[in-house]
C-alpha cells in the first residue's frame, strides 16, 4: 500500500484536557495565554473566510469556550467591527472565562444577557460549548442554538460546533451546524465521525503547543492511497482468487455486485457461490465471473479449495441454505471478509472465526452483534468498532458517515470521505468486494480496509459530482478503477 505520510491524529476530549494541563505545567504556557491565542487564531480565521463582515455576534457559554468568545468579540471591536455579545450566564469566578469577560468590558465591550436577536449580524461566533459539553443543551442554550440555526448568517465555531460532542460525534439534544470550526491545539475525534459534519471545514490552530506534549494520539484519520503499481510479469495467479458466497433467492445482485467490485479492484480470478438460478444471468452479464450453483456444502467443497479469499453474506440470507454455507465457508479458515447475514448468522451462532478476518457491520447489524440498539452504537461509534474488534479478534469497518475501521489492538482509523448519496441499496455489497480484491492482492486484514474503505469513499465523492441522489454502487466502479491505479484525485 503506498499512502503520503501527512498524519492527522485524532484525539478525545479527556486528552485534549490532559495536554492543555501539560502546556501549563510542562511548557509553562498559561491556560489565558493559550486563550488569546485561541481566540486571535479564530478571528484571524473569521477574517480569511469572511473579508467583508463588519457586524459580529458572538454568543458566550460560561465555561472557558465562553472565555474565547470574549476575546474575539474584544479583538473584533479592536479591528472596527460592530460587535454584540450574549451571554448565557456568568462565567465561574476565578476562571479564565471570568478574566476574559473582564477584558472584553474593561476594553469598552457590553455584555447582553441572552435574548432574541434583533441586529442582523454578517456571521454569528458559537463560543456556547466546546469539549465540556456533557448533556443536552437546555433553557437559554437550547433557545441560542436553536435562533443561530434559522437566521441564515454564517457560524463560526469555536472549537467545536455547540451540541456536537467533541468525542463521539453525538448531539445529546439541539446542536449547531456550523459553516467552519477553528479548533484548538489538537483535533476532537467527534468531529469527524457521525453528526461531528456540523462543524464544517475544521481548520486547526496548535497554538504553539509543542507536538512532543501530545501523547499518543486516539485515532487516525485515513490519508488517500493506493495500491503500488503491478510487477510487469504479474500473471492472474499471482493476484488471487476471491470466492463471493451469497445471493439467495431474489438477492442475487448483491453478490453479482461484490464479486465484480473485487475484479474491479484487482483480484486475479474472481468467483461467486451462487443459487443455480442466479447463474447464467451472472455470466451472461459478467463473463469474467466465474459463477457456480451451489446446493450445499459438497457442491461449495471445491470452489473453497481454489479460493485464496472469501467474501461471506452478501445476499445470503439467514435460512437453512445460507447458514450450510455459512457453517462450512468459515470452518474453510481462509482470509474472510464477512458482511450483512454473514453478520447476522453469527450473532445467532457465535463460533470460531477465521484468523484473517475483515467484518464490515453498518450501525444496525454493529449493534445486533453487541446485543444493543442501533442508537448505542451511534451513540459511541469508537467505543462500538473497539469492543467488536476485540470480541471477534478481526478487524472492523463500521458503516456510516466518517466510516471507522477498529483493529483488535485497538487501533482507530476514521474515513474522511464519503457522502449521503452512498445511502443506496448495494454500496455495502461493492465495499465488501473491494476490500476482498486487496486481501487477495496481498494486503493484510487492517491494509485491505483502511485502503478499501477509503477506495470505496472517495469513488463514491468522484461518482457523486453528477449529484448524490440517484447515485448507484454500480457506478463506484469506473472511477475505483481510475482512483487504485493513482489517475484520479
Ligand atoms: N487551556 C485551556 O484549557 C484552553 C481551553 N480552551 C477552550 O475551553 C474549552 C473547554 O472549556 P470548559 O472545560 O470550561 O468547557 P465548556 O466551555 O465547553 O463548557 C462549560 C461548562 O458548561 C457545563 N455544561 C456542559 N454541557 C452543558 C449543558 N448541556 N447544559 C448546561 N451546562 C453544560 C459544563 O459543566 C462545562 O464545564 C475548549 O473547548 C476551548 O474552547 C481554549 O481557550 C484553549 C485553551
Ligand atoms: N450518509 C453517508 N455518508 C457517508 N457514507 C455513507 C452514508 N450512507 C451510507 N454510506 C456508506 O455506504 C455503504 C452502505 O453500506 P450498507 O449499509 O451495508 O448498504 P447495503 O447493504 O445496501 O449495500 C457503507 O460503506 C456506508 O459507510
Ligand atoms: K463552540
Amino acid at each position: 500500500m503506498t499512502a503520503p505520510s501527512i498524519d492527522i491524529a485524532l484525539f478525545t476530549s479527556d486528552q485534549a484536557r490532559a495536554i492543555d494541563r501539560r502546556a501549563t505545567d510542562e511548557a509553562g504556557m498559561p491556560g489565558y495565554e493559550l486563550m488569546n491565542r485561541a481566540a486571535a487564531s479564530a478571528f484571524a480565521m473569521l477574517r480569511r473566510r469572511w473579508p467583508a463582515a463588519r457586524r459580529l455576534r458572538v454568543v458566550c457559554g460560561t465555561g472557558n469556550n465562553g472565555g474565547d468568545g470574549y476575546l474575539v468579540a474584544r479583538d473584533a471591536r479592536a479591528s472596527g467591527c460592530e460587535v454584540v455579545l450574549f451571554a448565557l450566564g456568568e462565567p465561574r469566578p476565578g476562571s479564565d472565562a471570568e478574566r476574559a469577560r473582564r477584558d472584553f468590558e474593561k476594553a469598552g465591550g457590553v455584555v447582553h444577557p441572552w435574548g432574541p436577536p434583533t441586529e442582523p449580524a454578517d456571521v454569528i461566533v458559537d463560543a456556547i460549548y466546546g469539549t465540556g459539553l456533557n448533556r443536552a443543551p437546555e433553557g437559554v442554550a437550547k433557545a441560542a442554538i436553536e435562533a443561530m440555526g434559522t437566521e441564515g448568517a454564517p457560524i463560526l465555531a469555536l472549537d467545536v460546533p455547540s451540541g456536537v460532542s467533541a468525542d463521539t460525534g453525538a448531539c445529546p439534544g439541539v446542536a449547531v451546524r456550523a459553516e467552519a470550526t477553528a479548533c484548538f491545539i489538537v483535533h476532537k475525534r467527534g468531529l469527524h465521525t457521525h453528526q461531528g459534519e456540523r462543524a464544517g471545514a475544521i481548520e486547526l490552530f496548535d497554538l504553539g503547543v509543542p507536538a512532543s506534549l501530545r501523547g499518543t494520539p486516539d485515532a487516525h484519520l485515513l490519508q488517500p492511497a493506493t495500491l503500488p503499481p503491478r510487477p510487469r510479469d504479474a500473471h492472474k495467479g499471482t493476484n488471487g482468487h476471491v470466492l463471493v458466497i451469497g445471493g439467495d433467492h431474489g438477492t442475487g445482485g448483491a453478490a453479482r455486485m461484490a464479486a465484480e467490485a473485487a475484479a474491479r479492484t484487482g483480484a486475479g480470478l474472481v468467483s461467486v457461490a451462487t443459487r443455480e438460478e442466479n447463474v447464467l444471468a451472472m455470466n451472461a452479464a459478467r463473463p469474467e465471473l466465474m459463477a457456480r450453483g451451489v446446493d450445499g456444502p459438497q457442491t461449495l467443497a471445491p470452489l473453497l479449495d481454489k479460493a485464496s479469499v472469501l467474501a461471506l453474506g452478501p445476499g445470503l440470507g439467514q435460512a437453512a441454505w445460507g447458514h450450510a454455507l455459512w457453517t462450512t465457508a468459515l470452518d474453510a479458515n481462509l482470509p474472510t471478509v464477512l458482511d450483512a447475514d454473514g453478520l447476522n448468522l453469527l450473532h445467532a451462532e457465535p463460533r470460531d472465526l477465521p484468523g484473517r478476518l475483515v467484518i464490515t457491520p453498518h450501525p444496525g447489524e454493529a449493534g445486533r452483534l453487541l446485543d444493543r440498539s442501533t442508537a448505542d452504537v451511534q451513540d459511541d461509534r469508537f467505543a462500538a468498532a473497539r469492543e467488536l474488534a476485540r470480541r471477534f479478534r478481526a478487524t472492523v469497518v463500521l458503516k456510516g458517515n466518517g466510516s471507522l475501521v477498529a483493529t483488535p489492538q485497538g487501533a482507530v482509523f476514521v474515513c474522511p470521505w464519503g457522502n449521503p448519496g452512498m445511502a443506496s441499496g448495494g454500496m455495502g455489497d461493492t465495499l465488501t468486494g473491494i476490500i476482498a480484491g486487496l486481501l487477495a492482492q496481498g494486503c493484510d486484514a487492517t491494509e485491505a480496509a483502511c485502503l478499501g474503505v477509503g477506495l470505496h469513499a472517495r469513488a463514491a465523492d468522484v461518482a457523486a459530482r453528477a449529484g448524490e441522489r440517484g447515485l448507484l454502487a454500480g457506478d463506484l466502479l469506473e472511477p475505483l478503477r481510475r482512483l487504485l491505479n493513482g489517475r484520479e484525485d
